[in-house]
């Protein structure tokens, strides 16, 4: 019981929990939140649902099934600490936690840049489009499309249909290059916004999933260090690897350009905090613990980055701010980069 109320908050420690841990944990979510009786979902339906999205994320560093867990988990706790239920549909809630647990199935460890410059059977497959998401989603549903991991079997075409539409609109927002078009279309709608309108809904389910899914520095610091050093890991791993092939080099990925609280402080200044400070303003309640944390976190990291800006030679402290520039503008899209996918 104790689990159970700690599982719905924004704080809960991930490194705790063994992978077939997480999948009850995975399990008790849906319980929870009445999917299991409000759709009639079977529990082995679920479980063997749950064991194939186990087994198709990928023992690589970052993208892999304790982040698809810890996406889940804030969303999870979101739906709790903003009252969700009370103002949406549980289908809608049902879309959100399981585009949550979809949402990178078969990440290989490489973003979208990569893929494409590397012209890779998934980058060629959808046109350079958003080939990650894409290929997360198209997972996703090879998994639905088997009756004994069907989830969603005792619902009604209709149903079946919604969901299946919220969900490729979930898991295609998680498209970093979209970030500035989504958060600027929510802005737009905020003074105004209407739970009983679909468009309204749909953006911020878009904005839920995203906010989820960067939401790792939202958590107490202990919690997020560890999955900054595993990002960390895979981007140094794709610059290498970049280098080796002779392709352009995503410029917040090299090791030789980015630190630590360098990578840190841009992210969350200029992608994660102007995100959280909007579904704020739609949420009050977010303002106390995810918006402070954060803000603490990035107190302390600029001070981490001062310090060794102050010990190493000038040099070195002026690369560092270049790298943050790029991190922040590359992660968020910033700029009117047109040579980036942008469709759907
Ligand atoms: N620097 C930094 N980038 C992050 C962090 N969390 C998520 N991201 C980036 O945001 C992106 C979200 O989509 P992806 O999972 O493709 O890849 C993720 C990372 O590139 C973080 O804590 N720090
Ligand atoms: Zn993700």
């Amino acid at each position: 019981e104790e689990v159970r109320q700690y599982l719905k908050t924004p704080t809960f420690d991930n490194w705790q929990w063994e992978d077939a841990e997480i999948m009850v944990l995975l399990q008790v979510m849906y319980t929870d939140l009445d999917f299991i009786a409000t759709f009639n979902i079977e529990s082995d339906v679920l479980q063997r649902f749950l064991f194939e999205v186990y087994r198709r994320y990928n023992n690589i560093p970052f993208h892999n099934f304790k982040h698809c867990f810890c996406v889940t988990q804030m969303m999870y706790g979101l739906i709790w600490l903003t009252d969700l239920r009370s103002r949406m549909d549980s289908i809608d809630l049902l879309i959100m936690l399981t585009s949550a647990v979809c949402h990178d199935l078969d990440h290989t460890g490489y973003n979208n840049a990569y893929q494409i410059n590397a012209r890779t059977e998934l980058a060629l497959r959808y046109n350079d489009i958003s080939p990650l998401e894409n290929h997360h989603c198209a997972v996703a549903f090879e998994i639905l499309e088997k009756t004994e991991s069907n989830i969603f079997r005792n619902l009604s075409m209709d149903q079946y249909k919604r969901i299946r539409e919220g969900i490729i609109k979930c898991i295609l927002a998680t498209d970093m290059t979209r970030h500035n078009d989504i958060l600027n279309k929510f802005k737009s709608l905020l003074p105004a916004f209407d739970f009983t309108n679909k468009d309204h809904k749909d953006v911020l389910m878009m904005i839920l999933i995203k906010v989820s899914d960067i939401s790792n520095e939202a958590r107490p610091m202990e919690v997020a260090e560890p999955w900054l050093d595993c990002l960390l890991q895979e981007f140094y791993n794709q610059s290498d690897v970049e280098k080796l092939e002779g392709l352009p080099v995503t410029p917040f990925m090299d090791r030789d350009k980015v630190t630590k609280p360098s990578s840190q402080t841009g992210f969350i200044r200029f992608v994660l905090l102007p995100l959280f400070i909007e579904l704020a303003n739609l949420f009050p309640c977010l303002e106390v613990i995810p918006v402070n944390s954060i803000q603490k976190m990035e107190k302390a990291l600029e001070r981490e980055k001062q310090n060794r800006a102050q010990s190493e030679n000038g040099a070195k402290s002026k690369e560092t701010t270049v790298g943050t520039q790029s991190t922040a503008e590359s992660h968020a899209e910033a700029g009117p980069d047109t040579s980036k996918p942008d469709t759907q």
